[in-house]
């Protein structure tokens, strides 16, 4: 089975999805890391040189062209799955689960490499709606809690 985790800045996909790998023992894959590693610089500077729409378009790019051979687990882009149909996209390459922050954790977290985060609340609000097409939605509250309640989706 794969798992794509999508959801908001800071909401865990990296960190749960490493684990989850790991438990599993699958591929792990990363798309804010494909993408700073085919451009050579952090995401930040991508942003600052050439624009969100050109991020934008390289992550559809790396979506559409990741396609690993074996079970995998997929961490995407805060902003992924809400541009054009990279949604529908994600749901035919596995099981699209959202990790949602529970609201005392929301902007706690260090944010100040994710060049959006000032306008957190704002792209919340927009984004709500696309992540409610996700295949699950699980809160992230406890790492642990949340990695067995993956596991628990896949049985
Ligand atoms: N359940 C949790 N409880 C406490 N801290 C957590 C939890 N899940 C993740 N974190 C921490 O929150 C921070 C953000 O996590 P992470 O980088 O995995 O988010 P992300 O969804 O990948 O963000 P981005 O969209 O910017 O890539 C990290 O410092 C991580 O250790
Ligand atoms: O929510 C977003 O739009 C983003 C989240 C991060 O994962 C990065 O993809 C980038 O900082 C943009
Ligand atoms: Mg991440």
């Amino acid at each position: 089975m794969n798992l794509i985790l999508i959801g908001f800045m800071g909401s865990g996909k990296s960190t749960i999805g490493k684990l989850l790998a790991k438990q599993l023992n699958c591929e792990f894959v990363d798309t804010d890391v494909l993408i700073e590693k085919k451009m050579k610089i952090p995401i930040k500077k991508i942003f600052h040189l050439y624009g969100e729409y050109f991020f934008r378009r390289l992550e559809r790019h790396i979506l559409i062209n990741t396609n690993p051979k074996n079970p995998f687990v997929l961490a995407t882009g805060g902003g992924m799955p809400c541009f054009k149909n990279n949604i529908d996209i994600m749901k035919k390459k596995g099981t699209v689960v959202y990790l949602k922050i529970p609201k005392k954790h929301l902007f706690k977290t260090d944010n100040k490499n994710r060049p959006l985060f000032n306008k957190a609340q704002i792209l919340l609000n927009k984004r709500k709606n696309c992540y409610a097409k996700a295949d699950f939605t699980i809160e992230n509250d406890k790492i642990k809690k949340t990695l067995k309640n993956i596991k628990k989706l896949m049985r």
